[in-house]
């Protein structure tokens, strides 16, 4: 953007006032003679300029209170003299900036699911997410889910050049499902470089957490903007292969505890994540021991280590200039077959102690209140493995302080593994398994990583921890 064109006075009609939009080095500002209004770059939406009525509009996203959510907003008036001339130029600069390297137009698939968490995806996407596609120029394709297993399908055909990104405006259940639907796409490994953009209307929406962090997780305006201006992130999957059969999770599988916490508690879906409370109290006053056999073949067991290599990472990310290109490798041929038998021994190791939950997957958080995975990596070849020891109900109560924080990694009764691969045997008939927050049976599975096989929309191009978060 030239130097010359930094402010524009517009006239707003209706009130009578003069507001001063200025291009700063890092935000634009809109202010009169009562207050002043900063927009980081990021949150412009879009600029238009009207030669005929001399009419710009800017749209753009804000936070009335600072840690309050997002809210999209427009601003309208008529350019005065003498900044009408360069009005149109000031536009290209602030799209300039608002747009770095961003594809802009897009072509979104959005998928809306009428059922999930407190069911009323169709109105928020409506009401909040729509408009503000619309005005970023978006087009728009967008379906309503009718039945379970819709999405799969939609996604198992989808006419994946028409398209630049998919948008699932619901909870983890959707995404499962879509997922899947890619890997049985006739070119699975393209359909699965489609970007996913998570607009969290479910419960849990522990992906949504994980893409835009703890404070815009559960935040549409803020899953909007990443639809918009987020890049390709490339993220491993998992391959899950039960009773012969193999199928993709994006997420987590937990028996135990945790298993109960979330399947026992799908009837209370209208109470949004608050039901994943209930379920943690239900299972406190039964605190069951999990009878599985736990083994894996393991990269790394040293928490010291995992931390360290988060942290070098986390350096790396801060010192990239925000618009550096995300590394995208590609995935490459068929991937959808175990490499491991579920029957081979040969480096895997048994874990010995009697436990309350096993908790595998991939993303730091699995819901608001619990950050099960804080050293988890988006493309790390691994899966992050961890195991509670069942010590005493005192003992878990005075640790639930630090799930949100992700210090319970440190507790000595939870023994954290990153793995190639894992599995578990169940040794009674009575449990719960849920990958991805589903149900699936109580049955031996076998888990292990695909490497970079999908692809998330993201803003941050990681995990989105908080910028104050230590570990
Ligand atoms: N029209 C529909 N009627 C019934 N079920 C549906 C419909 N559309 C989708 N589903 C199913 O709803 C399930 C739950 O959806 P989703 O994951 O979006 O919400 P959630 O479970 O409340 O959220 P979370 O997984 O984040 O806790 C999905 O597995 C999907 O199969």
């Amino acid at each position: 953007m030239s130097k010359q064109v930094q402010k524009i006075d517009i006239l707003i009609p209706v009130k009578n006032i003069t507001r001063t939009c200025s291009l700063e080095d890092s935000q634009l500002s809109i202010s009169d003679s009562k207050e002043t209004v900063e927009i980081p770059f990021r949150h412009v939406v879009s600029s238009s300029f009207e030669c005929d009525t001399k009419t710009l509009e800017v749209a753009y996203v804000w936070r009335k209170k600072p840690k309050g959510p997002l809210h999209f907003a427009k601003v309208t008036g008529i350019v005065k003299e003498p900044c009408v001339e360069s009005a149109k130029e000031w536009c290209e600069g602030l799209t300039e900036k608002a747009y770095p390297g961003v594809k802009r137009n897009r072509r979104l698939k959005v998928l809306v699911n009428p059922h999930g968490g407190p069911g009323k995806a169709v109105s928020i996407f409506k009401k909040t997410v729509e408009p503000i596609l619309r005005a970023a120029g978006c087009s728009l394709d967008i379906i309503h889910t009718t039945h379970s297993g819709h999405g799969f399908e939609i996604a198992s055909k989808l006419d994946i050049q028409s398209f630049d990104a998919l948008l699932t405006v619901s909870g983890d259940g959707l995404v499962h499902e879509v997922l899947n639907g890619f890997a049985k796409h006739a070119e699975p490994g393209r359909a699965l470089q489609m970007p996913i953009a998570p607009v969290p209307t479910g419960s849990g929406n522990a992906l949504s957490i994980n893409v835009l962090g703890i404070k815009d997780g559960f935040d549409v305006v803020a899953a909007a903007i990443n639809a918009i201006k987020g890049s390709p992130m490339t993220v491993d999957l998992l391959l899950v292969t039960q009773n012969g059969k193999s199928s993709i999770s994006f997420m987590s599988q937990t028996v135990g505890l945790m298993a109960d916490l979330d399947l026992g508690t799908e009837h209370l879906r209208w109470m949004g994540d608050t039901r994943f409370f209930v379920g943690l109290l239900q299972g406190l006053i039964k605190f069951k021991t999990c009878d599985i056999e736990l083994s894996y073949k393991a990269v790394e067991v040293n928490k010291s280590r995992m931390a360290d290599t988060l942290r070098g990472k986390r350096k790396l990310l801060q010192e990239q200039s925000s618009s550096s290109p995300p590394s995208s490798e590609l995935p490459t041929g068929e991937p959808f077959r175990p490499r491991y038998s579920t029957t081979e021994t040969e480096g895997w190791t048994t874990f010995d102690k009697s436990v309350l939950y096993v908790y595998a997957g991939k993303g730091p958080y699995v819901g608001r209140d619990y950050m099960v995975f804080p050293v988890s990596l988006p493309d790390d070849g691994l899966i992050d493995i961890c195991a509670r020891c069942k010590t005493s109900r005192g003992e878990l109560l005075s640790t639930l302080d630090d799930g949100p924080k992700g210090t319970t990694f440190w507790n000595e009764n939870v023994h954290y593994i990153k793995a190639h691969a894992y599995r578990i045997k169940p040794l009674s008939k009575n449990g719960r398994l849920s990958i991805d927050g589903e149900a699936f049976p109580f049955e031996e599975f076998q888990v292990e990583v695909l490497p970079k096989q999908a692809s998330l929309l993201s803003l941050y191009n990681s995990y989105a921890l908080d910028p104050d978060f230590t570990l």
